[in-house]
């Protein structure tokens, strides 16, 4: 899903390559952190990874598609498979909850219906209903990552990057959102995390990939951070995301795209949406990261035929690998009758990657407090 090959990055004006010979696979569904002192290539490997840089050797292929002969012109297309959450949450300001996360869909053409019903099950999903109409600067630090991880994946990426997603959080927060990370993890998502957090690290005895001055010196399958010495240490908290953490219970999957709605280009409303963005610096970092204008993938450039998926021309199609339940028709949004119904499948958590029971750790254990510790829940649409 995702390939380093023997990547070197050497920044114009340096004399130090950020990454040198860099080279591991990440196959599809892991959950990889990357961690390293600062400096030591975390974000340089996020930004290959999203074809936001080429690398100066070597070769960088995320879903099949070698990034260096990938034209600029299909970035973004390229970019639709991917979600991207940053340590400073980058939303829109000026824009409520709800078309913070809307702008990514409105970008690419998707239906009001649409957007209307994946909107509210994302927000669903991150456990922030209610709050759709607050402003960012209304919510808190840990809302507003939430609603920057619902923007992330209310298109339904293969991949996921955060790039230090709780590094503005206080501890508790950031287990909530490090539940909700491992979470979008099980319903299939890829998710590579660039994180300092040795504690979570440690605790979820995921993949680790370490860097140190920009050579990677550890990939280990069930790691820890390594050496902790230089870093904080990460203590047990009290536990203050119970009620966020039992909302996310009801785990809900996005759709894709209703097929009737699909549309070449760019529509009015996301024409509209760009403009008023594009006079916004914060706006333009946001897009940047988020979207591509039409749905035009194309299977055979895409397809790496050993580790990623068939890639449709069609948005609306779920990544093939996951299991599904059947699709449940959903209603019309209110004044959208004129616009087909779109799909809902129910995403099946039905295997618990984090093992995170057993942990030396007053009180409950890290597993409960993450809501994982459980075979739990499959859930269905929520309109
Ligand atoms: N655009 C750039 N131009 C020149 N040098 C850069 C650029 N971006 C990063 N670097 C350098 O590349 C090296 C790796 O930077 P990178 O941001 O990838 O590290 P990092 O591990 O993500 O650090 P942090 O944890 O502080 O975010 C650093 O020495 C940095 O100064």
């Amino acid at each position: 899903m995702i390939r380093f090959e023997h990547v070197t990055k050497k920044y114009r004006g340096t004399n130090k390559p950020a990454l040198s010979d860099v080279d591991f696979e990440v196959q599809r569904g892991e959950f990889v952190f990357l961690v390293g002192a600062s400096g030591s290539g975390k974000s340089s490997c996020l930004r290959l990874i999203l074809r936001e840089d080429t690398p100066s050797e070597g070769r960088v292929v995320v879903l099949g598609r070698d990034l260096h002969t990938l034209s600029t012109r299909k970035v973004p297309y390229f970019r639709r498979h991917i979600g991207s959450v940053f340590q400073d949450f980058r939303l829109l300001p000026n824009k409520t909850v709800f078309q913070n996360v809307a702008f990514t869909l409105q970008v690419i053409g998707s239906s009001r219906a649409y957007i209307q019903q994946a909107v509210t099950e994302a927000l669903t999903l991150v456990g922030l209903d209610g709050k759709q109409k607050r402003l960012p600067h209304e919510l808190s630090g840990g809302e507003q990552q939430r609603v920057a991880i619902a923007r992330a994946i209310v298109n339904r990426p293969q991949i996921l990057l955060a790039d230090e997603p709780t590094g503005n959080l206080d501890p508790a927060t950031s287990i909530d959102i490090m539940q909700l990370l491992a979470r979008i993890n099980e319903g299939g998502t890829t998710v590579v995390m660039a994180t300092h957090e040795a504690g979570f690290v440690d605790q979820m005895k995921r993949r680790v990939i370490e860097l140190q001055s920009g050579v990677m010196v550890r990939d280990d399958r069930h790691g820890g951070y390594g050496d902790r010495s230089s870093l904080p240490t990460l203590a047990p908290q009290e536990e203050k995301g119970a009620a966020a953490t039992a909302a996310l219970t009801a785990v809900l999957e996005l759709q894709r795209e209703i097929a009737a709605s699909t549309v070449e280009g760019v529509a009015p409303a996301a024409a509209a949406a760009v403009s008023e963005a594009a006079s916004d610096a914060v706006a333009a970092s946001a897009v940047a990261a988020a979207v591509a204008v039409t749905p035009e993938l194309v299977t055979s450039e895409l397809a790496d035929r050993e580790t990623a998926p068939a890639v449709t021309r069609e948005p609306a199609a779920p990544p093939v690998t996951r299991e599904r339940p059947a699709p449940v028709k959903a209603q019309p949004a209110d004044g959208a009758t004129a616009e087909p119904a779109p799909h809902t499948r129910p995403i099946r958590i039905d295997a618990p990657a984090v093992d995170l029971d057993g942990l030396d750790l007053d009180g409950p254990g890290v597993a409960d407090r993450l809501g994982l510790a459980s075979d739990d829940d499959e859930v269905g649409p929520t309109s």
